[in-house]
């Protein structure tokens, strides 16, 4: 549905967005993850068109959106950082003016009065939008993305500013929003992104540094060497042998689970497996296992490695060429 084609983007000398390739299948739902001005805002802009590439090609539904604009921009429903709301009017007008100019084709009660019912802003509807509090400006900001029911949607921080009431119906509501639609939706909220997206990409310094469902990056970051195990046996014997196992450069205890039952968080060394290792131990110690699964890592783990690794490579390079400068 989004083909991303070598993307680039320059602010002047600033290197906003550095060759980004990925593509969105139909009806996924993909969590866009960055730190700040990673470029984030900056591709949901180029995507939408509100602003143009230095390189590269964008499709969405088959249409460039260089040769093809106004058809891209009817896929689109695009919720910006800042919702694009005029103070100065009720929620009616605005929500009628869009419609209009969006030269929506849906039948125009029936349908403003479904998004109003889907975005909870049925009650403020004839209210000034300046007088509304945060929370609903944002979810007034999405009925506007919703109009016309476009097939792809782009939310750029939707539940930023809104509490934690309204970020779990926000939440919901995209995860329902999610079943037929496209969507791309950045948030600095990782359980929040963990709980509505089936696939995440990461961007860093303006450069794609991972693509994946969060399970697959936690399991490519972590291999498998970090396993959680529970083994039948007294605690001190077991921890003292598991850290005697060369290859375990970690073990920690994580209480007793069942009467008599410990579990424990093992790592090995990069690129071991600790599983066989961990059988023979049990084994010759006559401990039963009763439960082994790889532990990985959280996808606040994922982003804080992959974010932090790219970081170190930057100022790596950066020193590099200070030292080649001054050599
Ligand atoms: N209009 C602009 N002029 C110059 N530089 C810009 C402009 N807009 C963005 N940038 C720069 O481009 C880079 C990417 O910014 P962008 O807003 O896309 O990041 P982001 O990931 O959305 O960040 P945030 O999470 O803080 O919203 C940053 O270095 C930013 O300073």
């Amino acid at each position: 549905m989004i083909e991303v084609k070598n993307l680039s983007k320059r602010y002047g000398q600033n290197v906003a967005l550095d060759n980004i390739n990925f593509s969105v299948e139909k009806g996924t739902v993909v969590g866009f993850l960055g730190p700040n001005g990673a470029g984030k805002s900056t591709t949901m802009n180029i995507i939408t068109g509100y602003l143009s590439a230095s390189a590269g090609s964008i499709t969405v539904g088959g249409y460039n959106t260089l040769d093809n604009p106004n058809e891209v921009k009817k896929l689109i429903g695009y919720l910006p950082e800042q919702p694009p709301l005029y103070p100065d009017m009720t929620v009616k007008e605005y929500l009628n003016f869009m419609y209009d100019l969006k030269k929506v084709a849906l039948p125009r009660k029936e349908h403003l009065e479904k998004i109003c019912g889907l975005t909870k802003i049925t009650d403020v509807y004839g209210r000034l939008i300046h007088n509304l509090s945060k929370g609903y400006k944002q979810r007034v900001g999405l009925a506007q993305a919703l109009l016309g029911n476009p097939p792809v949607l782009i939310l750029d921080e939707p539940t930023v500013g809104l509490d934690p009431k309204q970020i779990i119906e926000i939440r919901n509501l995209i995860h329902n929003l999610g079943k037929n639609h496209t969507i791309i939706l950045s948030s600095h909220i990782l359980p929040e992104i963990q709980a509505v997206c089936e696939r995440i990409i990461i961007i860093n310094r303006g450069k794609l540094v991972a693509d994946g469902t969060p399970e697959s990056l936690s399991r490519s970051l972590s291999g498998d060497s970090r396993i959680t195990v529970r083994i039948e046996g007294g605690e001190n014997e077991v921890s003292k042998a598991l850290r005697g196992v060369p290859d375990f450069v970690s073990v920690r205890t994580l209480g007793e689970k069942e009467p008599g039952v410990f579990e424990y968080s093992v790592e090995a060394c990069e690129g071991c497996d600790p599983r066989r290792a961990l059988f023979r131990l049990a084994a010759e110690n006559n401990w039963p296992i009763l439960e082994m699964h790889s532990a990985g890592l959280s996808l606040e783990d994922v982003f804080l490695r992959l974010t932090a690794a790219a970081y170190i490579e930057d100022n790596t390079g950066e020193e590099a060429r200070k030292e080649s400068e001054t050599a």
